[in-house]
């Protein structure tokens, strides 16, 4: 990067950091998961790591936050490296056009999901990610993996929020039934679901969350958790179902793959270029950060980091 670039991004930083300390209207907090529903509205942080190495961050990027469905992404890497391919079979690649928690294609679809990031599909994932492991050494493997993504090992899963989800997860409860009876699910449902809200339940801080999604990122000297290959279908994903029901609209505006989550988080990558994590808890109306996307949007317009040049 070079001195002007550098100048650049602080610049933008800071006037993002502003706008989103300054905004009234900064969407909703999760409520259908009763740990979530508690948290301050108020927080924005946003990380970046670039190529070269360096990293750049503004407010509050160092407060943890539940990552929820961004942990999509690493437990999907971790099923493609256990099955290959044949997870292909069990779940698709196309985008849904309907909410995170839709149960209205399983039917018409032999209990198939549409794609790994939505609930159905993600329940799926862990399951074949299990692979005949008990939860508890899937659930140290997938900690392993984003903890080695990140270069740190101060990276856990809030066991309260993993609790009040169980409590609560009515609607994945009947997902990972109605995929049983189809015989799209190899272990209990609960056993699945359990693993599942864990995963769900890690949490991380923006500079942590950008660290950890390097491995995306397909450039020289970032850690390598999975072959170049792959990366670039997981990326494909990101970009055509990271966002549920928002998708394309997230594809237009920022013009790079990435993956939200309920707690506010979204994991972004400018291919080459950098790696961004930002977070902020109120949600638009398809579960994703309204601020963050915002946020993301200016970002990648400001540093020309569109995948469409
Ligand atoms: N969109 C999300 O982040 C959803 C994840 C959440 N744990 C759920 O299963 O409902």
């Amino acid at each position: 990067m070079t001195a002007s670039q550098a100048e650049l991004l602080a610049e933008v930083l800071a006037e993002i950091g502003a706008r989103a300390a300054a905004e009234a209207d900064r969407g909703r907090v999760a409520d259908y998961i009763p740990e979530l529903a508690a948290i301050d509205p108020s927080q924005f942080g946003l990380s970046v790591v670039l190529a070269d190495g360096s990293q750049h961050s503004v407010g509050d990027a160092e407060v943890p936050f539940s990552i929820q469905s961004v942990s999509k992404v690493f437990a999907l890497a971790i099923a493609l490296g256990r099955l290959g391919d044949r997870l292909w079979s069990r779940v698709g690649r196309e985008p849904s056009g309907l909410a995170f928690n839709s149960i209205l294609q399983l039917e018409h679809e032999q209990g198939i999901p549409r794609n790994p990031f939505i609930n159905a599909g993600a329940i799926v994932v862990t399951d074949a990610a299990l692979a005949g492991h008990a939860p508890r050494e899937y659930l140290g493997e997938l900690l392993r993996f984003i903890r080695a993504a990140a270069s740190d090992d101060d990276i856990h899963i809030n066991d309260a929020v993993a609790r009040s989800e169980t409590e609560t997860g009515h609607r994945n409860f009947a997902l990972a039934h109605y995929m049983r009876s189809h015989g799209n699910l190899e272990n209990a449902p609960e056993l699945t679901l359990g693993a599942y809200f864990h995963q769900c339940a890690v949490e991380m801080t923006c500079t942590q969350l950008a660290r950890a999604g390097r491995f995306l990122m397909g450039a020289p000297g970032m850690p390598r958790m999975v072959a170049p290959g792959r990366v670039r279908r997981i990326n494909a994903l990101m970009l055509t179902c990271g966002h549920y029901d928002g998708s394309g609209d997230f594809a237009y505006r920022v013009g790079l793959p990435g993956k939200s989550g309920v707690g506010g988080g979204i994991l972004v990558i400018a291919p080459g270029r950098a790696s961004i994590a930002v977070w902020s808890p109120g949600l638009n109306a398809q579960g994703n950060s309204k601020l963050g996307t915002e946020a993301v949007e200016t970002l990648a317009r400001r540093m020309g980091w569109s995948v469409f040049g």
